[in-house]
Protein backbone atom coordinates (compact mmCIF):
# COMPACT_ATOMS: atom_id res chain seq x y z
CA UNK A 1 0.00 0.00 0.00
CA UNK A 2 1.43 3.83 -0.74
CA UNK A 3 0.04 6.36 1.23
CA UNK A 4 0.34 10.44 0.41
CA UNK A 5 1.69 11.82 3.54
CA UNK A 6 3.98 15.07 3.27
CA UNK A 7 7.57 15.01 4.24
CA UNK A 8 8.19 18.26 6.47
CA UNK A 9 8.96 21.08 4.90
CA UNK A 10 11.60 23.44 5.97
CA UNK A 11 11.96 26.75 4.69
CA UNK A 12 15.67 27.91 4.98
CA UNK A 13 14.75 31.84 4.53
CA UNK A 14 15.02 32.92 8.16
CA UNK A 15 18.02 30.05 8.89
CA UNK A 16 20.76 32.68 9.47
CA UNK A 17 18.37 34.36 12.02
CA UNK A 18 16.24 34.75 15.05
CA UNK A 19 14.60 31.10 14.12
CA UNK A 20 17.34 29.41 13.56
CA UNK A 21 17.56 27.62 16.78
CA UNK A 22 14.03 26.81 15.96
CA UNK A 23 14.61 25.45 11.90
CA UNK A 24 17.56 23.60 13.19
CA UNK A 25 15.28 20.95 15.90
CA UNK A 26 12.81 20.60 13.17
CA UNK A 27 15.66 19.60 10.76
CA UNK A 28 17.05 17.27 13.28
CA UNK A 29 13.79 16.07 14.62
CA UNK A 30 13.05 15.00 11.11
CA UNK A 31 16.06 13.20 10.87
CA UNK A 32 14.78 11.37 13.54
CA UNK A 33 11.53 10.56 12.43
CA UNK A 34 11.78 10.40 8.93
CA UNK A 35 15.22 10.35 7.41
CA UNK A 36 13.59 12.56 5.14
CA UNK A 37 12.52 16.42 4.80
CA UNK A 38 12.34 19.06 2.10
CA UNK A 39 14.07 22.13 1.98
CA UNK A 40 12.68 25.62 0.19
CA UNK A 41 14.44 28.87 0.11
CA UNK A 42 17.88 27.27 0.63
CA UNK A 43 20.07 29.90 -1.56
CA UNK A 44 20.26 27.97 -5.05
CA UNK A 45 19.89 29.89 -7.79
CA UNK A 46 16.55 28.73 -9.17
CA UNK A 47 18.15 29.42 -13.07
CA UNK A 48 21.22 27.25 -11.76
CA UNK A 49 19.13 24.64 -10.96
CA UNK A 50 17.02 24.34 -14.31
CA UNK A 51 20.11 24.94 -16.60
CA UNK A 52 21.57 21.80 -14.57
CA UNK A 53 18.34 19.64 -15.33
CA UNK A 54 18.48 20.73 -18.74
CA UNK A 55 22.20 19.73 -19.42
CA UNK A 56 20.97 16.09 -18.28
CA UNK A 57 18.25 15.97 -20.19
CA UNK A 58 19.72 17.17 -23.38
CA UNK A 59 22.79 14.32 -22.59
CA UNK A 60 19.88 11.43 -22.36
CA UNK A 61 18.73 12.77 -25.71
CA UNK A 62 21.58 12.05 -27.48
CA UNK A 63 21.66 9.05 -29.46
CA UNK A 64 22.90 6.20 -27.80
CA UNK A 65 25.80 5.78 -30.04
CA UNK A 66 27.31 9.16 -28.29
CA UNK A 67 26.02 7.89 -24.58
CA UNK A 68 28.06 4.99 -25.52
CA UNK A 69 31.33 6.85 -25.31
CA UNK A 70 30.85 7.56 -21.51
CA UNK A 71 29.55 4.15 -20.40
CA UNK A 72 30.01 2.47 -17.24
CA UNK A 73 33.14 0.28 -17.49
CA UNK A 74 32.93 -3.08 -15.74
CA UNK A 75 33.99 -3.15 -12.44
CA UNK A 76 33.52 0.70 -11.86
CA UNK A 77 30.18 2.81 -10.85
CA UNK A 78 31.49 5.86 -13.21
CA UNK A 79 29.72 6.85 -16.28
CA UNK A 80 26.47 6.01 -18.52
CA UNK A 81 24.34 2.95 -17.77
CA UNK A 82 21.13 2.23 -19.55
CA UNK A 83 19.16 -1.25 -18.21
CA UNK A 84 19.55 -2.69 -22.08
CA UNK A 85 21.58 -1.07 -24.18
CA UNK A 86 24.91 -1.02 -21.75
CA UNK A 87 24.51 -4.70 -21.76
CA UNK A 88 25.54 -5.02 -17.92
CA UNK A 89 28.32 -7.48 -17.14
CA UNK A 90 28.48 -9.80 -13.81
CA UNK A 91 29.06 -7.22 -11.51
CA UNK A 92 26.55 -4.64 -13.04
CA UNK A 93 24.15 -6.64 -12.58
CA UNK A 94 23.91 -5.51 -8.69
CA UNK A 95 22.70 -2.01 -10.48
CA UNK A 96 20.97 -2.79 -13.21
CA UNK A 97 17.33 -4.68 -14.00
CA UNK A 98 15.05 -4.86 -16.73
CA UNK A 99 13.29 -2.45 -14.54
CA UNK A 100 16.23 0.32 -13.96
CA UNK A 101 15.90 4.15 -15.38
CA UNK A 102 19.17 4.79 -17.63
CA UNK A 103 20.94 6.78 -15.54
CA UNK A 104 24.24 8.90 -15.58
CA UNK A 105 26.50 8.68 -12.56
CA UNK A 106 30.16 10.76 -11.98
CA UNK A 107 32.34 11.65 -8.70
CA UNK A 108 32.69 15.42 -9.25
CA UNK A 109 34.41 16.10 -6.44
CA UNK A 110 36.99 15.07 -5.93
CA UNK A 111 38.04 15.13 -9.93
CA UNK A 112 40.63 12.36 -10.10
CA UNK A 113 42.27 11.20 -13.34
CA UNK A 114 40.47 8.05 -13.69
CA UNK A 115 36.71 9.44 -13.66
CA UNK A 116 37.39 12.12 -16.17
CA UNK A 117 36.87 10.31 -19.00
CA UNK A 118 33.14 8.68 -18.05
CA UNK A 119 32.19 12.81 -17.48
CA UNK A 120 30.19 13.62 -20.48
CA UNK A 121 31.40 16.41 -22.67
CA UNK A 122 28.39 16.56 -24.90
CA UNK A 123 26.56 19.44 -24.71
CA UNK A 124 29.36 21.26 -24.39
CA UNK A 125 28.42 23.19 -21.66
CA UNK A 126 27.58 20.02 -19.46
CA UNK A 127 31.25 20.03 -17.34
CA UNK A 128 30.89 24.13 -16.12
CA UNK A 129 27.17 24.20 -15.41
CA UNK A 130 27.76 20.95 -13.31
CA UNK A 131 30.50 22.33 -11.65
CA UNK A 132 28.90 25.51 -10.82
CA UNK A 133 25.95 23.22 -9.19
CA UNK A 134 28.46 20.80 -7.48
CA UNK A 135 29.82 23.90 -5.61
CA UNK A 136 26.38 25.60 -4.75
CA UNK A 137 25.07 22.09 -3.53
CA UNK A 138 28.04 21.42 -1.43
CA UNK A 139 27.17 24.53 0.60
CA UNK A 140 23.71 23.25 1.11
CA UNK A 141 24.68 20.08 2.56
CA UNK A 142 27.33 21.59 4.60
CA UNK A 143 24.93 24.15 6.07
CA UNK A 144 22.15 21.08 6.45
CA UNK A 145 25.21 19.32 8.40
CA UNK A 146 25.73 22.24 10.64
CA UNK A 147 21.88 23.00 11.12
CA UNK A 148 21.19 19.14 12.35
CA UNK A 149 23.66 19.01 14.97
CA UNK A 150 22.54 22.19 16.00
CA UNK A 151 19.07 20.78 16.40
CA UNK A 152 20.70 18.19 18.68
CA UNK A 153 22.33 21.09 20.99
CA UNK A 154 26.02 19.55 19.47
CA UNK A 155 28.45 21.92 18.24
CA UNK A 156 27.86 23.45 14.91
CA UNK A 157 30.63 21.27 13.19
CA UNK A 158 30.15 17.79 15.31
CA UNK A 159 29.22 16.39 12.07
CA UNK A 160 30.86 18.66 9.73
CA UNK A 161 34.43 18.03 11.24
CA UNK A 162 34.35 14.57 9.99
CA UNK A 163 34.36 15.60 5.96
CA UNK A 164 37.91 17.00 5.63
CA UNK A 165 38.45 16.46 1.30
CA UNK A 166 34.18 16.07 1.26
CA UNK A 167 33.21 13.70 -1.94
CA UNK A 168 30.03 14.77 -4.25
CA UNK A 169 28.52 13.01 -6.47
CA UNK A 170 25.66 13.24 -8.88
CA UNK A 171 22.94 10.63 -10.09
CA UNK A 172 21.00 11.46 -12.74
CA UNK A 173 17.61 9.28 -13.06
CA UNK A 174 15.97 9.59 -16.53
CA UNK A 175 12.33 7.55 -16.60
CA UNK A 176 11.35 7.94 -19.98
CA UNK A 177 7.55 8.58 -20.68
CA UNK A 178 6.16 5.58 -22.77
CA UNK A 179 2.75 5.66 -22.72
CA UNK A 180 2.00 1.86 -23.16
CA UNK A 181 4.84 0.99 -20.90
CA UNK A 182 4.29 -0.64 -17.73
CA UNK A 183 7.60 -0.71 -15.79
CA UNK A 184 9.22 1.76 -17.81
CA UNK A 185 11.15 2.73 -14.74
CA UNK A 186 12.11 1.87 -10.97
CA UNK A 187 14.72 2.14 -8.63
CA UNK A 188 15.04 -0.66 -6.27
CA UNK A 189 14.50 0.27 -2.65
CA UNK A 190 17.80 1.00 -0.82
CA UNK A 191 19.27 3.35 1.23
CA UNK A 192 22.14 5.87 0.34
CA UNK A 193 26.12 5.14 1.00
CA UNK A 194 26.35 8.81 1.57
CA UNK A 195 26.25 11.20 4.42
CA UNK A 196 23.02 13.48 2.81
CA UNK A 197 21.96 13.57 -0.34
CA UNK A 198 20.06 16.19 -2.17
CA UNK A 199 17.37 15.24 -4.73
CA UNK A 200 16.30 17.74 -7.29
CA UNK A 201 12.75 15.98 -8.23
CA UNK A 202 11.31 17.39 -11.65
CA UNK A 203 7.79 15.79 -11.52
CA UNK A 204 7.02 13.22 -8.10
CA UNK A 205 7.99 10.00 -8.16
CA UNK A 206 10.00 9.18 -4.77
CA UNK A 207 8.86 7.31 -2.55
CA UNK A 208 10.20 6.62 1.38
CA UNK A 209 9.52 3.78 3.76
CA UNK A 210 7.94 4.92 7.22
CA UNK A 211 6.16 2.15 9.88
CA UNK A 212 6.79 -0.69 6.85
CA UNK A 213 4.51 1.85 4.06
CA UNK A 214 5.09 3.63 1.35
CA UNK A 215 5.04 6.89 1.09
CA UNK A 216 4.82 9.28 -1.94
CA UNK A 217 6.81 12.34 -1.89
CA UNK A 218 4.74 15.27 -3.56
CA UNK A 219 7.75 16.92 -4.70
CA UNK A 220 8.04 21.15 -4.24
CA UNK A 221 8.85 22.87 -7.04
CA UNK A 222 12.58 24.56 -6.18
CA UNK A 223 12.98 22.67 -3.68
CA UNK A 224 15.60 20.18 -3.05
CA UNK A 225 13.98 16.73 -0.96
CA UNK A 226 16.80 16.06 1.89
CA UNK A 227 17.83 12.61 3.20
CA UNK A 228 20.09 10.61 6.15
CA UNK A 229 22.60 8.67 4.35
CA UNK A 230 24.19 5.68 5.83
CA UNK A 231 26.92 7.60 6.92
CA UNK A 232 24.95 10.26 9.14
CA UNK A 233 23.31 7.06 10.53
CA UNK A 234 26.63 5.86 11.58
CA UNK A 235 27.75 9.32 13.05
CA UNK A 236 24.60 9.82 14.72
CA UNK A 237 24.47 6.40 15.99
CA UNK A 238 21.65 5.61 14.60
CA UNK A 239 19.60 8.70 15.89
CA UNK A 240 19.47 10.03 12.39
CA UNK A 241 17.87 7.29 10.15
CA UNK A 242 18.73 6.21 6.63
CA UNK A 243 15.51 5.18 5.34
CA UNK A 244 14.74 3.05 2.30
CA UNK A 245 13.89 4.23 -0.90
CA UNK A 246 12.71 4.02 -4.62
CA UNK A 247 12.22 5.99 -7.21
CA UNK A 248 9.93 5.59 -9.95
CA UNK A 249 8.70 6.69 -13.08
CA UNK A 250 5.57 9.31 -13.02
CA UNK A 251 2.41 7.90 -14.73
CA UNK A 252 1.94 10.42 -17.32
CA UNK A 253 4.89 12.32 -17.86
CA UNK A 254 9.15 12.07 -18.31
CA UNK A 255 10.89 11.95 -14.99
CA UNK A 256 14.26 13.38 -14.32
CA UNK A 257 15.76 13.03 -10.65
CA UNK A 258 18.80 14.27 -9.98
CA UNK A 259 20.44 12.40 -6.60
CA UNK A 260 23.58 14.54 -5.29
CA UNK A 261 25.50 12.79 -2.80
CA UNK A 262 28.12 14.31 -0.05
CA UNK A 263 30.57 11.78 0.97
CA UNK A 264 33.40 11.89 3.46
CA UNK A 265 36.79 11.03 2.08
CA UNK A 266 37.87 7.62 0.93
CA UNK A 267 40.53 7.41 4.45
CA UNK A 268 37.70 9.01 6.92
CA UNK A 269 37.03 6.75 9.40
CA UNK A 270 32.94 6.50 10.30
CA UNK A 271 32.04 5.85 13.61
CA UNK A 272 29.40 7.12 16.35
CA UNK A 273 30.54 10.33 17.41
CA UNK A 274 32.18 10.89 20.80
CA UNK A 275 29.72 13.78 21.39
CA UNK A 276 26.88 11.55 21.34
CA UNK A 277 27.99 8.73 23.61
CA UNK A 278 29.50 10.60 26.55
CA UNK A 279 26.52 9.74 28.63
CA UNK A 280 27.22 6.40 28.56
CA UNK A 281 25.63 5.45 25.35
CA UNK A 282 27.24 2.36 23.33
CA UNK A 283 28.28 2.62 19.95
CA UNK A 284 25.83 0.88 17.84
CA UNK A 285 28.21 0.53 14.83
CA UNK A 286 31.60 -0.29 14.23
CA UNK A 287 34.50 2.02 12.56
CA UNK A 288 34.92 1.75 8.80
CA UNK A 289 37.10 3.20 6.43
CA UNK A 290 34.57 5.02 3.87
CA UNK A 291 36.30 3.86 1.10
CA UNK A 292 35.87 0.08 2.32
CA UNK A 293 31.93 0.92 3.30
CA UNK A 294 31.91 1.96 -0.11
CA UNK A 295 33.94 -0.87 -2.11
CA UNK A 296 31.14 -3.12 0.12
CA UNK A 297 28.01 -1.27 -0.87
CA UNK A 298 29.21 -1.50 -4.63
CA UNK A 299 30.06 -5.03 -4.27
CA UNK A 300 26.59 -5.90 -2.44
CA UNK A 301 24.42 -4.25 -4.70
CA UNK A 302 22.22 -0.70 -3.80
CA UNK A 303 19.45 -2.73 -2.79
CA UNK A 304 17.77 -2.41 0.76
CA UNK A 305 20.38 -1.89 3.70
CA UNK A 306 22.47 -4.68 2.98
CA UNK A 307 25.47 -2.60 3.98
CA UNK A 308 24.90 -0.77 6.79
CA UNK A 309 23.45 -3.96 8.15
CA UNK A 310 26.70 -5.18 8.30
CA UNK A 311 27.93 -2.64 10.54
CA UNK A 312 25.43 -2.70 13.41
CA UNK A 313 27.01 -4.27 16.23
CA UNK A 314 23.98 -3.60 18.49
CA UNK A 315 20.20 -2.28 18.70
O1 LIG B 1 14.25 9.79 -7.48
C1 LIG B 1 14.49 8.63 -7.76
O2 LIG B 1 14.01 8.11 -8.74
C2 LIG B 1 15.40 7.82 -6.89
C3 LIG B 1 16.70 8.50 -6.69
C4 LIG B 1 17.56 7.81 -5.69
O3 LIG B 1 17.12 7.37 -4.67
C5 LIG B 1 19.02 7.71 -5.95
O4 LIG B 1 19.47 8.01 -7.08
O5 LIG B 1 19.74 7.31 -5.00
FE1 LIG C 1 18.73 7.01 -3.20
Amino acid sequence: MTVELEIPVIDLAGSEGAEREKLCKEIARACEQWGFFQVINHGVDESLRKRVLDVYTDFFYLPPEEKMKFVVPEGSMEGWMHPTLTEPSGFLKNFVGPHTPEFLNNTWLPDLPQHRQQKPTSPSSMQATIGEFVMAAKGVHEKLLKMMAEGLGLESDAFLKHFQNPGVKIRCNFYPFEAKGTNVGANLAHSDASATTLLCDTVSGLEVMRDETWVQVQSRPNGFIVNVGDQLEILSNGRFKSILHRGGRNESKQRLSLACFYFPSSDAVMAPIEELLLDGQLPKYRKVRFGDYFQGFVAKGIERKKQIENMKIRD
